[in-house]
């Protein structure tokens, strides 16, 4: 990229709002960008597509001043800068919208728009204070233009998660943010606040905001983005115009020489299931009243053998509160959960899992690994006294390794070593590696929540493929997701949740993706 010659064009414009020119960044042996350049126009969507561990994450952090490129440069509106940290990075306008949203939980909204840049009054000679009138104007303002309904007198925590989406956009565009980069904006959303998100972006670009986004979804990317750049390996694969390429191609480029990708859920569900008897049968749950959970109001289902049920709705619902009494991390206020037709409602995690049930968590970071472990010992956590790691008494160091190796290669999960820690791998290939450990003890009901948030296509063709698998050979799966074509892939039978309660049943060759949809909003936390 000639940047001293990137002239402006006629009008005075620049001609690059944001750009990376060969920029390099390693992790130890790990290449995780090299010679990366990309070019974003002012008022572009740039969308940024890639495997688990391409890099889209690396490249990003440093677009943000958050790390430092090895070589390389940084170009904003047609120079070289010097990001030397995240505050410089927002100076020049580039603000980030994260998978995890900043807003601070119990502040109302208002406060958390001019949170650290509050406008204030200085009638009161060297004292000031907080000037809330043209703090509400301001956001006020800002929702109009945008056309979001905000109730700025709720609290963040008490906030529909899209409308915390919007109000993280508005904080940002109200200091000055001129390159907004989105990682997944779309991972929480239903249908129809996607198509908000997407009208708002397209109203922002039009405005001459300049957006980058991370998606795994072809489907959006070919629906918002004017351009599209697929990083593999740590470099540019192939960058084009949207109007100029098709899914299939990008898909290509993004998998490489792997050629045909696994078989969909799709044709992995076209073979039916056997369904027998039931395994799991939930009876007039509720959950007391806890200050930061949704109380569950009567939840009653039967989950048979060899079934998958999808549990779709808007996050936020009751869906974690209802996985946590299932799965033993939360007492229930009433009703029973029979497993093989024993009466488990008050047993702990571990008695639950010694009976054949495992478990995925959403919260991979948290619940599902330890972080500062190897990935060798968050692989293997559960089996270390079993053979044929323990035999007798007697540990086999080179057992372990070998059933680690086998276990992460049979999900590709795609890591820098044994003994890394398990918090250096991707955010994609850490949820592969739960899912490798948790497929190894052979469970009979799997419940599984979010399995497949933040994992690349090849990813999700093999998650899909194993939990089809899993329910071919008589597994029962409980399926927890945001993502409805997930749900519509994978089950036998849909339930919709809202507002802590099953609000409506279809059977999957019934499903309608609208009818589903409406349902998800029409109750509760996502009506907001
Ligand atoms: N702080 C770190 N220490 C060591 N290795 C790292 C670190 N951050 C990233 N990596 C490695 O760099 C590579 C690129 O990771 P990155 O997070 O950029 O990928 P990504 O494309 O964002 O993946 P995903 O879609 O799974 O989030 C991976 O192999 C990852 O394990």
């Amino acid at each position: 990229m000639n940047v001293r010659n990137a002239a402006r064009d006629e009008t005075g414009q620049v001609s690059v709002r944001l750009g990376a020119d060969r920029l390099c960044k390693s992790y130890g042996s790990i290449e995780a960008n090299r010679d990366i350049s990309i070019t974003v126009a002012p008022g572009e969507i740039h969308a940024i597509v890639g495997e688990n561990g391409a890099g889209k994450s690396t490249l990003m952090r440093m677009l943000q001043g958050i790390e430092q490129p090895d070589s390389g440069r940084i170009i904003v509106d047609d120079q070289v800068v010097d990001l030397t940290g995240p505050q410089r990075a927002f100076t020049l306008g580039i603000g980030m919208v994260h998978q995890e949203f900043m807003l601070a939980p119990d502040l109302t909204l208002l406060e958390n728009l001019v949170l650290g840049d509050e406008p204030v009054i200085r009638a009161l000679g060297p004292a000031s204070t907080i000037d809330w009138r043209s703090a509400l104007e301001s956001g006020e303002r800002l929702a109009r233009e945008t056309a979001a309904h905000v109730d700025w007198s709720r609290t963040a925590r008490n906030t529909p998660v899209h409308i915390q989406q919007f109000v993280e956009i508005i904080r940002l565009l109200r200091r000055g943010t001129r390159i907004l980069i989105l990682d997944e904006p779309t991972a929480v959303l239903a249908p129809q606040q996607v198509d908000d998100l997407f009208a708002l972006l397209k109203k922002l670009r039009d405005g001459g905001t300049t957006i980058l986004f991370i998606s795994h979804k072809l489907r959006e990317v070919m629906a918002l983005a004017d351009q599209v750049t697929v990083i593999r390996r740590g470099e540019v694969q192939y960058t084009s115009p949207v109007a100029e390429t098709d899914p299939d191609t990008i898909a290509g480029h993004m998998v490489g020489g792997q050629g045909v990708l696994p078989e969909s859920a799709a044709d992995a569900k076209s073979r039916q299931a056997v369904v027998g008897d039931v395994v799991l049968e939930v009876s007039g749950l509720t959950t007391p009243i806890v200050e930061k959970s949704h109380p569950l109001h009567g939840v009653g289902f039967e989950l048979r053998k060899g079934e998958i049920i999808g549990l779709a709705g808007v996050s936020g619902n009751g869906q974690n509160e209802l996985v946590e009494c299932l799965v033993g991390l939360r007492p229930v206020g009433g009703g029973v959960v029979s497993f093989a037709g024993q009466d488990i409602t008050h047993m702990s995690n571990q008695q639950r899992r010694a009976r054949g049930m495992g478990y995925i968590s959403a919260d991979r970071r948290h619940e599902g690994l330890a972080l500062e472990a190897s990935v060798e010992a968050n692989v293997i956590a559960g089996s270390q006294r079993k053979p044929p790691i323990s035999n007798g008494g007697f540990f086999n160091r080179r057992a372990m390794r070998r059933a680690a190796e086998e276990r992460l290669s049979f999900i590709g999960v795609r890591h820098g070593g044994l003994d890394n820690a398990a918090g250096d791998l991707s955010g994609g290939n850490q949820q592969r590696l739960v899912f490798a450990r948790e497929i190894a003890s052979r469970p009979s009901l799997l419940i599984v929540s979010q399995p497949t948030r933040g994992v690349d296509l090849v990813g999700i063709a093999a998650i899909h493929g194993i939990l089809s698998d899993f329910r071919r050979n008589g597994g029962s799966v409980l399926l927890i997701s945001e993502e409805l074509d997930e749900i519509l892939a994978l089950s036998d039978r849909i339930l919709v949740m809202a507002d802590g309660a099953i609000v409506g049943e279809t059977s999957a060759s019934d499903a309608d993706i609208g009818h589903i949809g409406r349902m998800m909003v029409i109750q509760g936390a996502g009506d907001g």
